[in-house]
């Protein structure tokens, strides 16, 4: 089967011994809406514009619909939707000049769903794009991206600066109108509550690499926070399967783990004070605070 998009062995560095992503890989189906999160610079901006043929990896291969997108980007481009936080449309154009550019750029326009679109943003023609608000230039972005009926939309931090209000609706819309008809959406956020309401699956770069790459349902079931009373320390648990972060706090010895509690419990039985293990299950955001806390 054709992968929507194939990123193999991606290595990409922006200053000659900084490596941003290093062989990383990811493949996206068809209907699956991915969370791609990370921290501040672990380099999700990056992936999602390698994968949009925007930048050239060093190393790896790129395939969008099969495709190499930087030598076939016409045809790559026009299966595609994307919105980033610091797209920019032309300023001196009307909200119509925009969206007349955009009718001619995709045989698929679908000119009902602009109309829907439109009436669901309260999109009006005749502005100045320049004169728009932060929010309503994203509202036109979103539905520029949206209405050619995509086969993927890439979202770079699509609500990014907005209120939450407009996060809920952006994100909502995008999954409602292309999700529900098999479009693959990736999405990169900050916000776990984003996440957890409309992905299927997550993956969490960090360290230049793909920590996680998990159903979200999955993940959900599987996290737990084992705490001892220990004298042992960090590292007596992170050589353990499953085992993404540990650290001691308060002389506390505490790891985060994905493969589930029973296999945590059948590891830790001969570290000192297993006996008074307390093993949890923690939430997705919890997760990611203890694997950044815990991986420096
Ligand atoms: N054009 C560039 N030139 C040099 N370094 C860059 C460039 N773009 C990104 N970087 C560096 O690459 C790393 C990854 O950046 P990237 O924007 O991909 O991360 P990110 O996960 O999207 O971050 P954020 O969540 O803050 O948006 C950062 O250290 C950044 O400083």
């Amino acid at each position: 089967m054709t992968h929507v998009l194939e990123l193999s062995r991606v290595t990409r560095c922006y200053e000659a011994g900084i490596d941003v992503l290093v062989d990383v890989s990811l493949t996206l189906d068809p209907g699956e809406v991915v969370g791609l999160l990370g921290e501040n610079g672990a380099g999700k901006t990056t992936l999602i514009q390698i994968a949009l043929g925007m930048l050239t990896p060093q190393a790896g291969k790129v395939r969008l619909f099969g495709f190499d997108p930087q030598a076939f980007p016409v045809r790559v481009k026009r299966r595609l939707g994307y919105v980033s936080e610091d797209q920019v449309l032309p300023p001196y154009l009307t909200v119509e000049g925009v969206l007349e550019m955009h009718r001619a750029l995709f045989p698929t326009w679908d000119r009902a769903l602009e109309a829907q679109l439109a009436e669901r943003f309260d999109i009006g023609g005749r502005e100045k794009v320049g004169k728009l608000s932060k929010g309503q230039a994203r509202r036109v972005a979103v539905l520029c991206a949206i209405a050619h009926r995509p086969e993927l939309l890439l979202l770079d931090e699509p609500a990014g600066g907005l209120d939450p209000a407009a996060r809920r609706e952006f994100l909502e819309t995008a999954v409602q109108f292309l999700a529900a008809e098999g479009s693959t959406i990736l999405f990169s956020s900050h916000q776990m509550e984003d996440v957890e309401r409309i992905a299927s699956r997550v993956c969490l770069l960090h360290d230049r690499g793909v920590l996680i790459d998990r159903d979200l349902d999955e993940l959900r079931e599987t996290t737990v926070l084992a705490s001892l009373p220990s004298a042992s320390g960090a590292d007596d648990l992170r050589g353990l399967t499953g085992c993404l972060a540990s650290r001691v706090v308060g002389g506390e010895l505490r790891g985060v783990f994905i493969e589930g509690a029973e296999s945590v419990r059948g590891q830790i039985g001969g570290l000192s004070g297993a006996q008074h293990a307390r093993i949890t299950p923690i939430s997705l955001e919890d997760l990611f605070i203890e694997i950044a806390e815990g991986r420096r």
